[in-house]
C-alpha cells in the first residue's frame, strides 16, 4: 500500500491561498465531508444517509473512484481548504478506503465517522494511509439497547468497543464517539457515558447529537435540548465553543462532552464551514436540501472540477436563519 506523505498542511494565512471561498452569505468553506458509500452493515433508526435522496444510494458502481476524489480534495486545497471528513454509509465497506487516503494532497486535518464495526482489524492501516482521527457511533453501553437502535447482531457492541481501543492504540485521537440522544431509550445513559470515556484519560470525547426532526415517526424520541444543555452547563467546569458550527463543548469532572445540537439552530448553520460531497460525486450544499447538487462526477479536468466546486459553493445558503420579529406598524 502506497504510504501517504506524512507531512502536514502548512497553516495557511487567508491572504497567501489563491482564493478563498466564500458563499452569498460571507460563511467560508474551510472543509469538505465527502461520502465514500451510502452501503452500510446497520440500519440505525435515525439514519439520515447524509441528506442523500436514496432513491439514488446503494449501487457500488456510483461509488467515486480514488482518483476523483483526490482530485476534487487537489482543487479544493488550492482555495485554502484544509480539513477533510469521510463519512458514508459506512467508509470502512470501501476495501480502497486507505488507497482514498494515501492519494490526498496533504492537508491539516483527515477525520472519518464509522459505526466502529470494522475498525479493530484496520486502525493501524488507517492511520498509516493518512487518517488523522475517528468518530465511532455509540449509542449506548447495553447490548440489547445498542441492538435495538442499530439493527446490529448480538456481539456488535464488543466489536466497536474493540474498535474504540484499536483506534486509541493506533493513534487516530481524540477518538470522538457519537451518541445520538433518543428520549426514552438511552439519554438515561450520558452519565455511564462519561465514565466510559474518563477511562481513556482524555484520548477520548464524548459528543451528544440532537436527533434531527426529519421523519415524524421519529418525533416522540426528541429530547429537550435547552434542559440538557443548561445541565451539562451547571456541572462544567469550562465551556469552550467550536468554530464549527459554534457547537458548545463541556469539561464535566475531566471528561470533554461536546454537543452539536442542530435543529432550528440559525447559529449552527450561521458557522457551517463544510461542503459535502455525496457518494456517487455530487458538490451537496446543505445537508437537508437535495435540489441544488452540482455533479462532478464527470468532471474531464481539474479546470472543471475547479469551475464546478465555485458554483456549489455559489448555491449554499443557511438551512435554518434566526426568525425575524416583524416590526409594529406605527399607527398614524
Ligand atoms: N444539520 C447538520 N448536522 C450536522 C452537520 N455536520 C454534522 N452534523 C451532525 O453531527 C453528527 C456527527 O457528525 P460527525 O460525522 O461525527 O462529524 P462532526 O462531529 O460533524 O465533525 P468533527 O467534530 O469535526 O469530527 C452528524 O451525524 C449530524 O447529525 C451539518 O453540517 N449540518
Ligand atoms: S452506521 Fe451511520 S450510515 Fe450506517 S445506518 Fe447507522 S447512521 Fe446510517
Ligand atoms: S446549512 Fe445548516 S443544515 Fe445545512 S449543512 Fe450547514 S449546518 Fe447543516
Amino acid at each position: 500500500m502506497k504510504q501517504k506523505n506524512p507531512e502536514k498542511a502548512p497553516e495557511v494565512a487567508e491572504e497567501d491561498s489563491k482564493k478563498i471561498l466564500k458563499d452569498p452569505y460571507g460563511r467560508k468553506v474551510t472543509g469538505l465531508r465527502i461520502s465514500v458509500t451510502d452501503r452500510c452493515n446497520l440500519s440505525c433508526i435515525y439514519c439520515h444517509n447524509e441528506g442523500a435522496d436514496c432513491s439514488t444510494c446503494g449501487p457500488v458502481g456510483r461509488e467515486m473512484k480514488p482518483e476523483l476524489i483526490c482530485g476534487i480534495v487537489r482543487e479544493a486545497v488550492k482555495f485554502g481548504i484544509n480539513k477533510v471528513k469521510f463519512s458514508g454509509g459506512e467508509p470502512l465497506f470501501r476495501k480502497d478506503f486507505e488507497e482514498i487516503l494515501a492519494c490526498l494532497p496533504p492537508l491539516k486535518e483527515v477525520s472519518a465517522t464509522t459505526n466502529g464495526i470494522l475498525l479493530e482489524k484496520r486502525a493501524k492501516a488507517l492511520k498509516a494511509a493518512g487518517l488523522d482521527r475517528v468518530n465511532i457511533s455509540l449509542d449506548s453501553l447495553v447490548p440489547e439497547k445498542y441492538e435495538a437502535i442499530t439493527g446490529a447482531p448480538s456481539g456488535s457492541l464488543e466489536k466497536v468497543i474493540r474498535g474504540i481501543d484499536s483506534a486509541v492504540e493506533a493513534g487516530l485521537t481524540p477518538v470522538k464517539l457519537n451518541m445520538v440522544l433518543l428520549k426514552g431509550v438511552n439519554d438515561n445513559e450520558i452519565d455511564s457515558m462519561m465514565d466510559f470515556i474518563r477511562q481513556y484519560k482524555g484520548k477520548v470525547i464524548l459528543q451528544l447529537i440532537e436527533l434531527m426532526d426529519i421523519d415524524p415517526r421519529l418525533s416522540k424520541y426528541i429530547i429537550d435540548s435547552k434542559d440538557l444543555e443548561r445541565s451539562l452547563a451547571e456541572k462544567a467546569s469550562e465551556i469552550k465553543v467550536r468554530n464549527l458550527h459554534h457547537r458548545k463543548k463541556y469539561i464535566i469532572d475531566g471528561a470533554e462532552v461536546e454537543f452539536v445540537r442542530p435543529m432550528d439552530n440559525s447559529e449552527f448553520c450561521a458557522h457551517c464551514s463544510r461542503l459535502r460531497v455525496t457518494a456517487d460525486g455530487k458538490f451537496k450544499p446543505c445537508l437537508l436540501v437535495n435540489d441544488n447538487l452540482v455533479d462532478v462526477s464527470d468532471a474531464k479536468s481539474p479546470e472543471e472540477i475547479e469551475k464546478l466546486l465555485e458554483l456549489a459553493v455559489s448555491r449554499r445558503k443557511p438551512y435554518y436563519v434566526p426568525v425575524r420579529v416583524p416590526e409594529k406598524k406605527k399607527k398614524i
